[in-house]
């Protein structure tokens, strides 16, 4: 299968600050890949080098087997950025036309507008436009020429609960037609549902890169409910508890690496232990344990 783009070793750093470290990435034509990790963790500035917005420091990318700053390269790349709608005093179909004539073979305005639902709003100013229906504009103009590479900065960071599942629809629509595309979000319930595949960054450097499943999988966190006569406090001080919390009847919910431990700990000590549930926990709750800092 051909490669869409390769990062080997890469390595960018800013004055003294490490953005990325020594990340190793291929994406795939057909997949969706989602870049997840705390603020300040590299994802944009992976992005950029991907987009050839940025030189790496150290190490290589390459887009379509070439650097990502080839104009051939650059022209089966689509990219919908924070922001990148143009001028406000466009009308949409003017914004789309100039962008259209960037490409040999462009989109057409109407099947472009149909796509991110903007049809009956072709004449209207962009700056009249509501933030979801900017960001739409803003993924017509990154499917204009087409791409075989699609880069997504927090698509639905704007869209309403309806927009947003037709905006994800849209995404997988797309990658049914054998599209890379690589989507940073904030919304892990977002990744679980889109991505085939999940890349963590932490502090610059890649710490996760597979299924949801596999990514819960490895992590080893449970999601454990119980009652129990132990002080919640004990509970939450065993090694490798997070996220404890308890209702009005006493009953604690809980993430743990270690469920097993923490039952025999608790049996150990005497405790009660009623109505168990050890259930996987989701894409949220590995995430958390993947880019936890440890306590000072
Ligand atoms: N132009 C720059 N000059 C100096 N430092 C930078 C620059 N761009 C990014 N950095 C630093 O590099 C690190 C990674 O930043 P980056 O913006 O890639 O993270 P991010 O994961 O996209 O964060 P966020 O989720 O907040 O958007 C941060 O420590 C940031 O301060």
């Amino acid at each position: 299968m051909e490669e869409i783009a390769r990062f080997t070793d890469v390595t960018r750093t800013f004055r003294g600050t490490v953005a990325v470290d020594s990340v190793d990435l291929i994406l795939r034509p057909g997949e969706i890949v989602a870049l997840l990790g705390p603020n300040g963790a590299g994802k944009s500035t992976l992005l950029d080098m991907l987009l050839g917005l940025r030189d790496p420091s150290a190490g290589t990318v390459r887009a379509f087997g070439m650097p990502p700053t080839a104009r051939r390269a650059r022209a089966r790349m689509g990219a919908m950025l924070q922001d990148t709608t143009g001028p406000v005093g466009l009308t949409v179909a003017e914004t789309v036309q100039l962008t259209q004539h960037l490409y040999p073979q462009a989109t057409p305005l109407a099947e472009l507008l149909a796509l991110v639902e903007l049809s009956d709003k072709a004449g209207r100013r962009v700056g009249e436009l509501s933030g979801g229906e900017r960001q739409r504009l803003s993924l017509a103009l990154a499917l204009t020429g087409s791409p075989d590479l699609l880069v997504l900065d927090e698509p639905t960071a704007a869209l309403d609960v309806a927009g947003r599942r037709r905006l994800l629809r849209t995404i997988r629509d797309l990658a049914a037609q054998d599209r890379a595309i690589v989507l940073a979000t904030h919304d892990l319930r977002e990744a679980q549902e889109v991505a085939d595949r999940v890349v963590v960054l932490h502090h610059g450097r890649k710490i996760a890169d597979a299924s949801t499943q596999e990514i819960v999988r490895r992590v080893g966190v449970s999601r454990m409910q119980l009652t129990t006569d132990a002080p919640a406090a004990w509970v939450a001080n065993f090694l490798g508890v997070t996220e404890v919390s308890s209702s009005s009847d006493g009953r604690l919910e809980l993430l743990t690496a270690d469920a097993e431990g923490l039952l025999g700990a608790l049996f150990s000590a005497g405790h009660q232990v009623r109505d168990l549930t050890v259930a996987d926990a989701d894409l949220e709750s590995a995430f958390l344990t993947l880019t936890q800092e440890p306590a000072a």
